[in-house]
């Protein structure tokens, strides 16, 4: 029945404070408010509806979208939203668009590395949206290897200008998000050319799109490249196709190339190019800040897929009815437990490294503005390696959430085959996840040359058989006398290591601060067994091999783990409460908050445009022939 909270049951068992767990999970007070808030203030907007998007055409549902764009700035500017709850409403509307990349790359990239002036002449026209940027890098050809990619801007010092060109086919610019239909400029990175002379890849401002009529400019030809993964998902994105021929920059006064040309080179009015003394790698500034925050959201991704799931299965009751009573909820069940608690314990590992990672990314771009480069191999190691640790994780947890709801865990209303196919992408875009494992490996490999043995210092005491998993590893493969690339797929077992040395280091170290709440710090100490408790037991083989651990601790810390979910089973649903996720915001009838969830899926079925009649088309055409025999039966 509506209005009857059908999990109310489940929530009474919970041991501790899950309003204190709420703020635990925003990560403070205000971070609370302002989600609350806006979450609610996009849930209650009809302007905002998503529950329709996969009956949608592929054309239908992008204008769906720039209407929601729209209307999302609309809102923003009505309500006069500051940019955090501006950046927190298109968060909830949770619809891939052209604006993530405007807000979550083009302006961050000018933030980052562009001067004084061009922070001036760009910043104040991005920030209105009177003008929408994208992130072009990525070439049909080349994606992960940046190095590789063909198009030039070459300097023309008779016109003080640069000439950007696409050469050959392979140097289109091919992925960038918002491109396709909607970009009027794109930073694009191209091999930068003065005085015949080839000086690497550099980024570039270049307008593509009239600001009068939208119409491609002279020498741009620009377009979608097509449907992706999924029916509605990321095909609310229009990934875009772009080709330069000969392209002047005739659109702005003064070139416009991003001062990643300042902080890392030069180009004189005279033509010079001057180097500066700063990392060149500092061009790929944008793309590690982009980074730190997808580890942030594969928390929200997963602690999502996670809700979902959590609930259903305590709504679901399957076998083990006694005379006649209730059948069992299959929470209870030990192996829907040991699948579904080790994602609800990387939910909140990954909420705490994100925020880790958010301060360390602050940390270097402060001392990078103090000509301080000590960190940045580090900074550059984490946010690769944690990108791809936490996104490959969350991916497949995600999918695991969909088999922990079975049948209906396939339909779209359950909002996890959407969820899936949304997030995927993140363990490619941002850099292939193996490839950045291998920067990670390449990083441990100069550190272990550097340090000897002893990788990690100042470890808490809880990681030293994770600690001593790395180095064993590390030792293993840097101890035979073969390259880098004959060991590559043992030394990306090692990154990996590394990241969940880390991850689990991070998780120990937040329960060293104050967290308030009856109950919170406990449910958390559970739950930081639980990740690394499972982790040792997953991979056990390295562990054993280490020595730092006997057959029996593993045999032991398997006895545990099964003592922790039981801790946490009268808490789960509590756990998931605490994330504070609107039934908009989830968009599943599994995971709706009240657990009624037969009702609705019953009621939702009947809203599919395929039962808008009793008969369906093509009957008359096709399938009545085919029972009254109509069509000539090959002889049998
Ligand atoms: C449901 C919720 C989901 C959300 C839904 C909607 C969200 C929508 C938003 C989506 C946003 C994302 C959109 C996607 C955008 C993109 O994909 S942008 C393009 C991303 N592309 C890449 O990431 C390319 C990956 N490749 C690289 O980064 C580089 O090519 C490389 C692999 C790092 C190699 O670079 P190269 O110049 O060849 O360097 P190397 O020779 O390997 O190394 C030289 C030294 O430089 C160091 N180094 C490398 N990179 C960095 C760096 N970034 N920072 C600092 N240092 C770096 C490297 O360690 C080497 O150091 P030494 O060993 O000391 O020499
Ligand atoms: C949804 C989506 C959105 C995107 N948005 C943008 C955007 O806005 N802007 C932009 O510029 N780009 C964007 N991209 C492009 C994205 O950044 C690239 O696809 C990504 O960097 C991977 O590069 P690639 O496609 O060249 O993969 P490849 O490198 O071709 O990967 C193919 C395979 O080769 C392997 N491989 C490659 N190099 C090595 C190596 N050295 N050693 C071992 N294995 C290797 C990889 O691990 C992978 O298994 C987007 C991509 C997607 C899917």
């Amino acid at each position: 029945m509506e209005g009857v909270d059908h999990l109310a049951h489940e929530r009474n068992k919970s041991e501790f404070d899950v309003d204190a767990m709420k703020i635990v999970w925003a990560g403070s007070p205000h971070a609370f408010d302002v989600s609350d808030r806006i979450s609610k203030l996009v849930a209650s907007d009809p302007g905002f509806r998503k529950d329709n998007r996969s009956t949608l055409s592929r054309k239908e549902l992008f204008k769906n979208t720039l209407r929601k764009a729209a209307y999302a700035w609309k809102t923003i500017v009505d309500l006069r939203l500051s940019e955090e709850e501006a950046a927190k409403l298109r968060f909830y509307v949770d619809e891939p668009a052209f604006t993530d990349l405007h807000w979550g790359m083009f302006i961050p990239a000018i933030k980052g590395q562009g001067t004084e002036e061009q922070q001036q002449k760009w910043l104040p026209l991005a920030y209105k949206m009177q003008i929408i940027g994208c992130y072009a890098q990525t070439e049909l050809g080349h994606g992960s290897n940046v190095q590789g990619l063909e198009t030039t801007a070459t300097f023309d010092s008779q016109t003080d200008e640069f000439i950007i060109h696409s050469p050959t086919l392979t140097s289109s610019k091919w992925w960038p998000g918002g491109l396709g239909k909607v970009a009027t400029h794109a930073i694009a990175y191209a091999r930068l050319i003065v005085g015949g002379r080839e000086h690497g890849v550099h980024g570039f401002i270049v307008q593509l799109r009239s600001l009068e009529d939208h119409s491609p400019l002279l020498g741009i030809t620009v377009g979608d490249i097509g449907m992706k993964f999924g029916n509605g998902a990321y095909n609310t994105m229009d990934n875009g196709v772009l080709q330069f021929d000969h392209v002047l920059d005739v659109y702005s006064i003064a070139f416009a190339s991003i001062a990643v040309m300042l902080w890392v080179s030069q180009v004189t009015c005279e033509g010079k190019y001057k180097q500066s003394d700063v990392p060149r790698q500092l061009v790929y500034g944008t793309m590690v800040y982009v980074r730190q925050t997808i580890v942030a959201d594969a928390s929200c991704a997963l602690s999502r897929a996670v809700c979902i799931a959590t609930r259903y299965s305590a709504v679901r009751r399957q076998f083990g009815s006694q005379n006649g009573g209730p059948e069992t909820q299959v929470i209870d069940y030990k192996t829907q437990q040991s699948r579904l608690f080790p994602l609800l314990a990387s939910a909140y590992a990954f909420r705490f490294i994100g925020e880790w990672l958010k301060w360390l990314y602050a940390d270097v771009t402060q001392r990078l503005q103090a000509n301080d480069f000590s960190t940045l191999p580090e900074a550059h190691a984490c946010t690769a390696g944690l990108k791809s640790l936490t996104t490959t994780a969350t991916a497949d947890g995600i999918e695991e959430c969909r088999k922990l709801c079975g049948g209906h865990g396939y339909l779209c209303s359950s909002g996890l085959p959407e969820l899936f196919a949304v997030y995927v992408p993140a363990c490619t875009y941002e850099g292939d996840n193996t490839v950045l494992l291998l920067q990670v490996a390449r990083f441990l490999m100069k550190t272990v040359s550097q340090l000897g043995s002893r990788l990690s210092s100042k470890k808490p005491v809880g990681t030293i058989a994770y600690m001593t998993r790395v180095e064993h590893l590390m030792q293993c493969r840097c101890g035979v006398q073969r390259g880098f690339a004959e060991l590559s797929a043992d030394l990306v077992e090692a990154a990996v290591a590394h990241c969940q040395l880390i991850v689990v280091s991070k998780f120990i170290e937040k329960l060293q601060q104050e967290i308030p709440g009856k109950g919170v710090k406990q449910q958390l100490e559970v739950l930081c067994n639980i990740y690394a408790l499972f982790l040792l037991h997953k991979h056990q083989g390295d562990f054993l091999s280490t020595g730092c651990i006997t057959p029996k601790h593993a045999a032991l810390a398997n006895d545990e783990l099964r003592s922790l979910y039981s801790q946490v089973r009268p808490n789960a649903i509590a756990l998931v409460d605490a994330f504070n996720y609107t039934d908009h915001y989830l968009g599943s009838i599994l995971g709706c908050y009240d657990g009624n969830v037969y009702p609705k899926l019953y009621e939702a079925a009947w809203k599919d445009p395929l039962n808008e009649s009793v008969v369906p088309d093509g009957y008359h055409l096709y399938i009545r022939p085919l029972l009254k025999q109509e069509i000539r039966t090959a002889r049998l």
